[in-house]
C-alpha cells in the first residue's frame, strides 16, 4: 500500500529494518541533542506529515532495546496517529532509568506500526447475551 507523506526531516524516511518486520523505524529530527534527564518525558519532532487511507491508524511503539537498556519508551504507547491527521508525527518519550539519555538528530528512536481498524455504531441495549468468562477479569482465571 502506498501512503502519501511529506518529509521535511533531514532523515531518510521511516523503513523496516528487515523483509518481515511489522513496525518502521522513527528517527528523531532534531537541531540539537536532546538531554533526556530520569523521569522526564519530551516531544520528539519526527520532520514527518503523512495521510493514511481512511479505515487506518499509525501505532506508535517504543524500541525494545532502548527500553531495556536505557529505560527510554513510549509515555503514551501506542500513541495513536489518526487517518485525518496532517500535522507532524511527534513520539513523546519518557526517561523512567535514574541515568540521564541524550537523543541525537537521526536517532531511531520508536517504531509505527500501521494497522486496519473498524469504527462501529452503537447498538444501545438493556442486557448483554451471558459467556463462560462473564463479567470476570483482572486474573479471575487465575495466576497460572
Ligand atoms: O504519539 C502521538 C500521538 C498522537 N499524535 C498526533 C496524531 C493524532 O491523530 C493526534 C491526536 O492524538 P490523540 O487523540 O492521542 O490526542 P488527544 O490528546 O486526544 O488530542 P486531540 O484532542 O487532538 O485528539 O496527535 C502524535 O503525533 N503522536
Ligand atoms: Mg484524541
Amino acid at each position: 500500500m502506498k501512503v502519501n507523506v511529506i518529509n521535511k526531516s533531514n532523515n531518510e524516511l521511516p523503513a523496516y529494518q528487515t523483509e518481515s518486520s511489522a513496525g518502521l523505524d522513527l528517527r528523531a529530527n532534531l537541531e540539537e541533542p536532546i538531554n533526556l534527564k530520569p523521569m522526564q518525558r519530551v516531544l520528539v519532532p519526527t520532520g514527518l506529515f503523512m495521510e493514511l487511507p481512511k479505515g487506518y491508524e499509525a501505532q506508535i511503539r517504543p524500541r525494545s532495546g532502548l527500553a531495556y537498556k536505557h529505560g527510554i519508551t513510549v509515555l503514551n504507547s501506542p500513541g495513536t496517529i489518526d487517518a485525518d491527521y496532517r500535522g507532524e508525527l511527534k513520539v513523546l518519550l519518557v526517561n523512567l532509568s535514574d541515568e540521564s539519555f541524550l537523543i541525537e538528530n537521526g536517532e531511531r528512536i520508536a517504531q509505527m506500526v500501521i494497522a486496519k481498524h473498524e469504527q462501529i455504531d452503537w447498538n444501545l441495549v438493556e442486557t448483554l447475551e451471558d459467556s463462560e468468562r462473564s463479567a470476570g477479569g483482572f486474573g479471575s482465571t487465575g495466576k497460572s
